[in-house]
Parts: C-alpha cells; sequence; structure tokens
C-alpha cells in the first residue's frame, strides 16, 4: 500500500480520533466516534459491556484497522485513511497494558523490562527507566521471578514494562480487574501518580465508580459503540441529562487542597474553589492537591447559614438547575459553589417548601466527604 506522506502536524496538543469499525456481517457492532481528548491525563472510557470500549482502543493501537479513520496523537497523525495512511502498531509509540498481567515466566522482572523495550526499539534514558521504577515502586522487585509476585505487583511490572518503551500515548484495558478489592486500593496510588507525573495522554477503560472518580479527568462515556457525552468528569458527573447524576452514589468530584491542621478537634482544613470544608484528620502535607467526593444524597439545602446545626460544612451557592430524580419523592439540583460545581438530592417537598428556583443563592450543607 502507497503510504502518504504526513508530516509533523501544528495542530494543538491531544489526541483527535475519528473511527468506524465493523467486525463484519449484518447486524455486527458497529464502532463509531468522533472524538477529541486532553493530551495529558487520564481520560475514562466507560460504558456497558459490550459497548465498544476495548475496540475502540484496539482501532487507537492499530491492532484493527477502520474502514474511516483518523487518529492524532499531540501532533503526530499515525492514521489518516482520507490519503490512505495507516501506521502499523509496531511503529506507534505507545504502551498497552492488560487486564492479565502477562510477564515471561523465565525472565527476571528486570529482564522482562529490558525486553520490552528492546523489542519496541525504544531508547528511554536510564534516568526516565528509574523514574518508572521510583513511581511504581518495584525497586525492590527487579531481581524477583513473576511466579513470587502478587497481582499487584505483577501489574506494576507490567505497566512499568508498558512505560519502558517510552510511548506518547498509555492504553490500559481495565488494568486492575483481575485484583481483588485490597490490591485494587494498592495500586490505586501508583496510578495517581504516574497521571500527575507522566506528561503522556492515557485512556484507561474502566466500569468502576470509585476508580474513575480518583483516576479520571475526562470521561468518555459509551453506548453501543458511539459517544454518549465527553468531557471533564467533574462536568459530566453534574450533567442531569446523563444517567451518572441519576445513580444512587452519584456525586461531585472537587479538587482541594490542605490548608491546616486542627489540632484541637482532630481535623485537616482543605480549601476549594467554593470556599473550605473540613475532615476528620489526614496525615497529608500542607499544600497537597486532594481530591474529594460529596455525594448527592448527603448535601442538604438551607435558605440561610444556619449555625445551630450540627453540620460541620456549609458552602454558599447558587442554583443552577432543577430536575426530577429517579424516585418521584426527590429532586436534583446542580449547584455553582464558586466555579465547583455539586450535586443535591433533596425532596420534591423540601423543594417546594423552599420555593426553589435556578439562580437562586443557597447554603449547600454538606454531610459527608469523601477523601479520594
Ligand atoms: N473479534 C470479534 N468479532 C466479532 N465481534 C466482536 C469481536 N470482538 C468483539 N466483538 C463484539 O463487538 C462488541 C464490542 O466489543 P468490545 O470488546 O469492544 O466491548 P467492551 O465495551 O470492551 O466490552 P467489555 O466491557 O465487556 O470488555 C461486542 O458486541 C462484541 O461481542
Amino acid at each position: 500500500m502507497k503510504q502518504a506522506m504526513v508530516g509533523p502536524s501544528i495542530a494543538q496538543p491531544g489526541i483527535i480520533a475519528k473511527m468506524a469499525y465493523g467486525y463484519g456481517g449484518a447486524g455486527e457492532f458497529q464502532l463509531d466516534l468522533d472524538l477529541t481528548l486532553p493530551g495529558q491525563g487520564v481520560s475514562a472510557l466507560s460504558g456497558p459491556s459490550g459497548c465498544g470500549k476495548t475496540t475502540f482502543l484496539r482501532c487507537m493501537a492499530g491492532l484493527l484497522r477502520p474502514s474511516r479513520g483518523y487518529l492524532e496523537v499531540n501532533g503526530e497523525v499515525w492514521q489518516d485513511s482520507q490519503r490512505q495512511y495507516f501506521l502499523p502498531t509496531h511503529r506507534r509509540a505507545l504502551g498497552y497494558v492488560f487486564q492479565e498481567a502477562s510477564l515471561l515466566p523465565h525472565l527476571s522482572v528486570s529482564r522482562n523490562l529490558d525486553y520490552g523495550a528492546r523489542r519496541s526499539g525504544a531508547v528511554s534514558s536510564a534516568a526516565s527507566r528509574q523514574k518508572i521504577i521510583d513511581l511504581l515502586g518495584i525497586a525492590a522487585l527487579l531481581q524477583s521471578m513473576p511466579s513470587a509476585l502478587s497481582g499487584g505487583e505483577r501489574q506494576r511490572v507490567a505497566i512499568a514494562r508498558a512505560l519502558f518503551t517510552a510511548p506518547r500515548l498509555l492504553l490500559m484495558d481495565e488494568p486492575m480487574a483481575a485484583l481483588d478489592n485490597d490490591r485494587k486500593r494498592d495500586i490505586l496510588p501508583y496510578l495517581e501518580r504516574l497521571r500527575d507525573e507522566l506528561a503522556i495522554p492515557i485512556l484507561y477503560i474502566s466500569h468502576h465508580p470509585e476508580e474513575i472518580a480518583r483516576l479520571a479527568d475526562t470521561l468518555v462515556l459509551m453506548r453501543q459503540g458511539r459517544c454518549l457525552a465527553s468531557g471533564p468528569l467533574t462536568t459530566l458527573l453534574s450533567r442531569l441529562d446523563l444517567p451518572l447524576a441519576h445513580a444512587e452514589d452519584a456525586g461531585a468530584v472537587i479538587e482541594a487542597k490542605v490548608a491546616a491542621h486542627d489540632e484541637t478537634y482532630h481535623l485537616t482544613r482543605l480549601v476549594l474553589a467554593g470556599g473550605e470544608i473540613f475532615v476528620p484528620r489526614r496525615e497529608l502535607p500542607v499544600g497537597q492537591s486532594v481530591r474529594l467526593q460529596i455525594h448527592a444524597r448527603d448535601v442538604s439545602l438551607a435558605l440561610s447559614p444556619s449555625h445551630d446545626s450540627s453540620i460541620l460544612n456549609r458552602l454558599s451557592a447558587t442554583v443552577l438547575k432543577l430536575a426530577p430524580a429517579q424516585h418521584p419523592a426527590h429532586v436534583l439540583a446542580v449547584l455553582d459553589a464558586g466555579g465547583e460545581q455539586l450535586l443535591a438530592r433533596i425532596t420534591r417537598r423540601s423543594c417546594d417548601q423552599l420555593a426553589l428556583v435556578a439562580g437562586q443563592p443557597v447554603w449547600a450543607q454538606i454531610k459527608s466527604v469523601a477523601l479520594l
């Protein structure tokens, strides 16, 4: 096949993926996506089983060849079907992490890492290899054989192996699916560090709201081969036209910073755009960024800042939107608190009694905050 000359693009950093792919046969599954994603941070792909998440990742990797496709990764074109250009998988600078780590059983961790890098022909510097080893906390495992590793350790090594190839894109297909809940909790901080320290985009398939709340900056919701919605996680969580806001555990995810620790009451004070929040004391350095999750069911609304309640956290906010919730007794309210969006689920009766309308100033009383 003739390979068209495709020079470096002057496009903005980011991923542009327009893809149509069918497995063939009438009535068979069809993927049809047109996405623009940030060139850094974690973009989580979520949606029901069979909606095409893995198919999309395989198209990105060049393992499947879309009939119509354009793919650009931070200014580099990997595919342009209009110009009959298709960069084969081995020439795409990407790392792919699967559900199960497939390490070579007869090689030590260290040799598994080198083998992966050598096969890809990538030249990552000794310094960047050391950084990857440190980020994933695998220095003590380098001489071990894969059979001596736990599931979580194996997966950390598999991620390191993918990063040793100096990828410009990291694809992760449910990398924690094979781990039990405790192992998942162990590995999440490493993934957060990768998100914060690596300057490459990570596409991450996950079914788990907690994982998505902790890791994702951007969310892509898929349905039947198409994109239902995509955008910043914080925005999509409070979109009343999407199923997320109507789930039992719906809520907002908010970025905050540790401001101080209160010795008397054993509290930690966090500052966010919309004010401050206290949580039971956590051993975190002042200045550290944290993510908070505030469930809609834990937010009640008041018209005045009542100080005669035991509720510790209240934020001044404005009602942006009101909509019926799934249960007819409830109403969902989207609130703006100093630029942060919160979600509140209150009874329709309370909504009527307070005569709430869009644009109205309120106090959001927050019963419980989870530090993610
Ligand atoms: N090799 C194949 N041949 C034919 N159909 C396929 C093939 N692989 C996947 N499919 C079908 O394509 C659709 C999308 O599959 P895909 O694995 O991409 O979904 P998914 O969203 O990743 O699902 P899950 O969350 O269960 O992993 C499904 O209906 C699946 O049955």
